[in-house]
């Protein structure tokens, strides 16, 4: 099931590098609690923040309730931080006034602050749903043009969008991850395809808070080694995306899939088209 390989090769290494003040946005939700759990561990200090009030669980968190929609909120929780984590906002289809406001100008938001304040990093949650339209069967690339399945891909488009302008205009470094169906265990046929275990999504974040900083702007699919996934890896599409190894690092161990190899159903490909 462990997918480190591929984070690893598309990203960057994300290996034993301690990490500094790490700020995770959304850290109330579902991905946000599995990563919050493993940051702990290995960040210097871990900020949290949403719009849910959240409890500091260990010494070196802190929490903050703050709504993304509120830049000066956003900037004064972000202070200090060298990484932000963003995942906060609408993770599926809404109105697109709601979408507009929490993924769009909460991720405008973010962006800034960590201009005006410095952070080295930021890794922004994007999804598998900017290319939700193309064809059963196709293998996506990252370097393909965008075909949002709904107003949320759309969204996400945006967000990946404005990542890329704090790359180009202001040198941040930013990672988008295309997160794929981040689910405990596969539920559905689709999953075989889409699915992004726990595990594997905690390696593509660790790859992404650490890769090189010369790392300007990269966009990936974030999923675990299912034989039916369709989205390109850099192994697939013959593109390695600053790879790197440190000397000396232990590689971690790579097992493959449990799915691979299982029986299951045609995976569906667009979820909700708008
Ligand atoms: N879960 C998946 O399979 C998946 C797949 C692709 C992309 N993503 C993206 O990953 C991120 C996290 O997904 P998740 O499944 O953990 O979602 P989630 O809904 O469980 O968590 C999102 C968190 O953001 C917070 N939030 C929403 N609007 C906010 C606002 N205006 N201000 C402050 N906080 C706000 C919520 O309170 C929640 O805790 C989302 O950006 C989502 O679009 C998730
Ligand atoms: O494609 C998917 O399965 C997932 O896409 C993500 O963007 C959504 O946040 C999640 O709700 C979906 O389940």
């Amino acid at each position: 099931m462990y997918n480190v390989e591929d984070a690893e090769e598309e990203i960057g290494w994300g290996g034993v590098v301690r990490l500094g003040t790490v700020a995770v946005t959304g850290a109330a939700g579902n991905i946000g609690s599995v990563v919050r759990e493993a940051l702990r561990d290995e960040a210097t200090r871990v900020i949290l923040l949403d719009r849910v009030p959240l409890r500091p669980e260990a010494d070196n968190e802190d929490a903050h309730t703050v709504d993304l929609r509120d830049a000066a909120a956003v900037e004064s929780a972000l202070a200090g931080a060298d990484q932000v984590l963003h995942l906060g906002g609408v993770p599926d289809e809404a109105p697109l006034a709601d979408l507009l406001d929490a993924n769009v100008l909460g991720t405008h938001h973010v962006l800034e602050a960590a201009r005006r304040t410095g952070i080295e990093r930021v890794v922004l949650a994007s999804s598998n749903r900017v290319t939700g339209f193309y064809p059963v069967g196709h293998v996506t690339r990252p370097q393909e043009p965008l075909r949002p399945d709904g107003l949320y891909g759309v969204s996400k488009a945006a967000v990946e969008a404005l990542g890329q302008l704090y790359a180009d205009k202001f040198g941040l470094s930013v990672i988008c991850l295309r997160i794929g169906s981040f689910e405990p265990q596969p539920t559905e046929p689709r999953h075989l395809a889409t699915w992004l275990s726990p595990r594997d999504a905690i390696g593509y974040i660790r790859a992404a808070l650490t890769a090189p900083p010369s790392t300007r702007f990269t966009t990936v699919y974030a999923v675990s080694a299912n034989t039916r996934r369709f989205w390109g890896t850099s192994r697939s599409s013959g593109t390695r995306l600053h790879a790197r190894r440190q000397r000396g690092t232990p590689r971690p161990r790579h097992s493959r899939s449990r799915l691979a190899g299982r029986p299951g159903g045609t995976p569906g490909r667009p979820l909700c088209p708008a």
